[in-house]
């Protein structure tokens, strides 16, 4: 069903259906990506998300398939201490300009837990099978 103007602007910034891992994520603003380029994308959503928690913004299949439209940095980290507007840097790989209007769903949005990093200098590593092996290194 092709949305309307007034069913776009009385759609909710985002919304989660039951069972779904994310939450759809909609602009705010008109925008139109050209092809092969990239633009910020306001939402209008302002997050206080929990310490110990991010939320990862990722692209929606619909749009990477159709159109060629997916998230220039996926999965976009949205940090516990940030208090800014959460912007979603669409790219547009396809072949025609992606217009985007105001309530138009254009990524979702997962929450993660995620397990805080503190880094100590240390006098080596342990040995392992691997060692410093990658790329490819096994075949
Ligand atoms: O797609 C994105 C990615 C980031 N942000 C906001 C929220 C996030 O907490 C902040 C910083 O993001 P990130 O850590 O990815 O950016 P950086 O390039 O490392 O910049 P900084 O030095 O500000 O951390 O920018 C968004 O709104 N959308």
């Amino acid at each position: 069903m092709k949305r309307t103007e007034a069913a776009r602007r009385l759609a909710p910034p985002a919304y989660a259906t039951e069972g779904s891992a994310g939450a759809d994520l909609a602009a705010c603003e008109s925008v139109v990506v050209p092809p092969g380029e990239w633009r910020a994308v306001a939402t209008g959503i302002f997050l206080e998300i929990p310490r110990g928690y991010e939320i990862q913004l990722r692209p929606r299949s619909g749009l990477a398939l159709r159109r060629g439209v997916t998230l220039l940095n996926a999965p976009g980290t949205i940090d516990s201490d940030y208090r800014g507007e959460v912007k979603v840097l669409v790219v547009n790989h396809g072949r025609e300009p992606f217009r985007i209007a105001p309530g138009d769903r254009i990524a979702q949005m997962v929450l993660q837990p995620v397990v805080v990093m503190n880094f100590e200098e240390g006098g080596g590593l342990s040995e392992t099978e691997r060692g410093s092996g990658g790329f490819g290194s096994t075949g």
